[in-house]
């Protein structure tokens, strides 16, 4: 077979350049609706997109606003209003609910150092700006998805957010103040609060992405005074975030995480044990809502005050499972299930919810419905539930049934075309009418299709029997890439991926495999894997490559293998359970050995629990434990390696410490295997720094078509 892929390093950068010019779509938020003085009622949508800037080295964010006529059932008119404009130095924005106001959290670095503001505007001016540093009331505003929030009270008096707790500045017993430092500060009306002996103290921290991030408070500006005071009442071993203001402004409810005895990671991991609460504002009083049994995420308060949805899991476990949606009544303060975990799919399809997240517009304007966007297989899915009795459609597949009422206008976007629709009136069973907001820019010469296997009746999961499939998509070309899903329970899903997209244009053909255990398929297929890591998801990908293969339009010989995380935990698996069938590998932070694993990474519970364990925080080391997992680790197999690995490691990586790279590294070495490993400073687990992503790319591609002998 003559090989048809770009080699080029100046082609492929060049190609690589033109793809990572598409953006994606991070927030989209749809305000009031207006009447204009015709009488026409229109709505503005705000949308913001992060963007690759290969020659800024950094990735960009902008908005783009698009105004939206309609008469309350359907888009009469839709068009963008204006250019997109670039953000800069916004970590949280947030229009008011009447739409009169905007509030900013703006960094800013002034005389080298960094300040944080919090801004007010309406209509057209700043009107406040007040220097939230200055103020030292907290330490640093939280930014992020975990724990950040920036609400305004339904009086539009006040705001919501969450900051680092304040620290008193720590001082060597040492330290030696000159008395005209001393004298200048209290002149200046600076003297700060210290403390000796607290230099060195470790503060744990919540993890991956969450390193700065410690002891969270909950914090309230009242606009008027420019007042900034920190929530008292929420109980010192509880961690908050998520917060939202109660009916009526009495008071705010978050979700508070436990962090005794200690903190673990809580990125990709919404099974931590945590609760919704209210802390009443006048009194302090805080109460728990939920059971604190059980794990917690995403509450949002429905349009009419009344009840609070929110998604719930086991604790510990796998850490992305099949979520229960739970709603809580504000006024009976009785909490039901509205959708259940669901074990297998059912006969219409539907697999089960899979978020740990819900959109701040998830509610239907008359209060009865919620959208929940999730997997369904490897299908993004738009789902509506019904909240008095748990129905669920699905709004983009056209094989369910469409029952849902009343005007609200829902962007959903697939990463470069953007669409807008109604959902119809209360009972009616028309469908979405949606309207495209942008044009979508289709990809020439890519192909792409899903396919489904079920394992062999020998690798069958005796306890997760029937029905478990390792769906699959792959762009058919010329030579066969692999490329392997992490977490492990997460999911490849249809959508666009720029580094996959690049190979497929160079000319390879990739497979991009979700074996059982991934998230979108039941429950069932979750629990299936959790002590048969290492076998199961290795044989699935095994079986899923060979049956591709099978079909004739590969060629055996020129067979790669890719993943990250968990995926490259399979790909060093696959390389030392099948030596000659690979002839190269990528490892973008392996897991290699879960045994040595546990002491390091972020989640020990993940390494307890893959391995096949009940987690606790009191276990101590066994060594039965390290062997099973040893035994279950690349590792144990890496005499057998002949293929040539490529690891891509991030230095700040507490995931996957890169002394996991490492360690894989100083074997092949040993071995004489060919290995080389690009160390990223800077990075974390996801390596997703522009130079580190695109340098990544570059040599993983180059890797490819080496050892390929393209
Ligand atoms: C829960 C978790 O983070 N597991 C890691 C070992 C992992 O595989 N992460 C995936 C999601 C990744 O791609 O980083």
């Amino acid at each position: 077979m003559e090989s048809q892929v770009m080699t080029n390093p100046e082609d492929i950068s060049k190609l690589y350049r033109e793809l990572s010019l598409f953006p994606s779509l991070t927030r989209a938020d749809v305000g009031p609706v207006i009447t204009s003085q015709y009488g026409g009622k229109y709505s503005n949508i705000y949308t913001e997109w992060s963007q690759r800037d290969l020659e800024r080295n950094e990735n960009v964010k902008f908005c783009r606003q698009y105004i939206v006529f309609h008469d309350d059932k359907s888009v009469v008119y839709s068009g963008p209003s204006g250019n997109c404009t670039e953000i800069k130095g916004e970590l949280l924005s947030k229009d008011s609910p009447s739409g009169d106001m905007k509030a900013v959290v703006r960094e800013s670095i002034i005389k080298g150092e960094d300040k944080q503001f919090l801004e007010i505007w309406s209509k057209n001016i700043k009107v406040k700006s007040i220097n939230l540093t200055a103020l030292k009331k907290h330490g640093k505003v939280y930014e992020d998805d975990q724990f950040g929030c920036l609400v305004w009270s339904h009086s539009e008096t006040h705001l919501l957010y969450v900051a680092e707790r304040k620290r008193l500045k720590a001082e060597s017993f040492f330290q030696s103040c000159s008395l005209a430092d001393e004298e200048e500060g209290v002149k200046m009306g600076k003297e700060e609060e210290t403390t000796k002996g607290e230099q060195f103290v470790f503060y744990e921290d919540w993890g991956e992405t969450l390193v700065s991030k410690s002891s969270p408070v909950l914090c309230v500006l009242d606009i008027e005074g420019s007042n900034v005071s920190v929530l008292e009442g929420v109980p010192d071993n509880i961690s908050p975030g998520q917060a939202f203001w109660a009916p009526s402004d009495t008071g705010v409810v978050f979700v508070g995480w436990w962090h005794e005895p200690f903190r673990l990671g809580l990125k990709y991991s919404p099974n931590r044990r945590s609760s919704l609460f209210y802390v009443d504002l006048t009194g302090g009083q805080c109460e728990q809502l939920s059971s604190g049994s059980s794990a917690v995420c995403s509450p949002k308060l429905s349009p009419d005050q009344c009840r609070i949805i929110y998604l719930e899991c086991a604790v510990y476990g796998p850490h992305q499972q099949c979520s229960r949606l739970c709603m809580y009544d504000w006024y009976t303060k009785r909490t039901s299930v509205v959708v259940d975990v669901v074990k297998r799919p059912r006969e219409d399809g539907f697999a089960g919810i899979y978020s740990s997240s819900l959109s701040p517009l998830c509610w239907s304007a008359d209060s009865q419905r919620i959208l929940v966007s999730c997997p369904q297989g490897s299908r993004k899915d738009l789902l509506l539930v019904e909240t008095t009795t748990g129905s669920v459609t699905s709004l983009t597949s056209s094989e369910w049934g469409h029952t849902v009422p009343c005007p609200l206008v829902s962007p959903l976007t697939n990463t470069v075309s953007e669409l807008v629709g109604f959902l119809p009136l209360g009972g009616s069973r028309e469908e979405v009418d949606w309207v495209v907001l942008e044009d979508s820019q289709t990809q020439p010469d890519i192909d792409w299709q899903i396919l489904n296997f079920t394992p062999p009746p020998e690798q069958d999961n005796s306890q997760y029997r029937k029905n478990i499939h390792s769906d699959s998509w792959t762009f058919s070309l010329y030579l066969l890439c692999l490329s392997l899903s992490g977490g492990p329970h997460s999911v490849i899903v249809a959508d666009w991926l720029l580094s996959s997209s690049v190979l497929c244009r160079m000319g390879f053909a990739i497979l991009l495999v979700n074996y059982r255990g991934s998230i979108g398929y039941g429950q069932d297929s979750i629990s299936s894997l959790p002590g048969n890591v290492g076998t199961q998801d290795v044989k699935d990908v095994q079986f899923a490559v060979e049956s591709v293969l099978r079909g004739g339009a590969f060629d055996e010989q020129k067979v790669a293998v890719a993943g990250g995380s968990h995926g490259g935990f399979v790909a060093c698996h696959l390389i030392g359970q099948y030596p000659e069938f690979y002839k190269a590998c990528v490892a973008r932070n392996p897991v290699i050995n879960l045994a040595s694993m546990i002491g390091s990474t972020d989640i020990p519970d993940w390494c307890m629990v893959e391995a096949g364990y009940n987690y606790s925080t009191d276990c101590l080391p066994d060594p039965a434990v390290w062997e099973q997992m040893l035994n279950k680790s690349p590792i144990k197999h890496v005499k057998q390696v002949k293929t040539p690995v490529l690891l891509t490691l991030g230095e700040d990586d507490k995931r996957v410490p890169p002394k996991q790279g490492i360690e894989y590294y100083r074997a092949l070495k040993a071995l004489q295997v060919p290995v080389r490993l690009l160390w990223y400073p800077g990075n974390n687990h996801s390596l997703s720094k522009v130079d580190a992503e695109s340098d990544g790319f570059m040599n993983i591609a180059l890797w490819m078509t080496q050892h390929l002998s393209l």
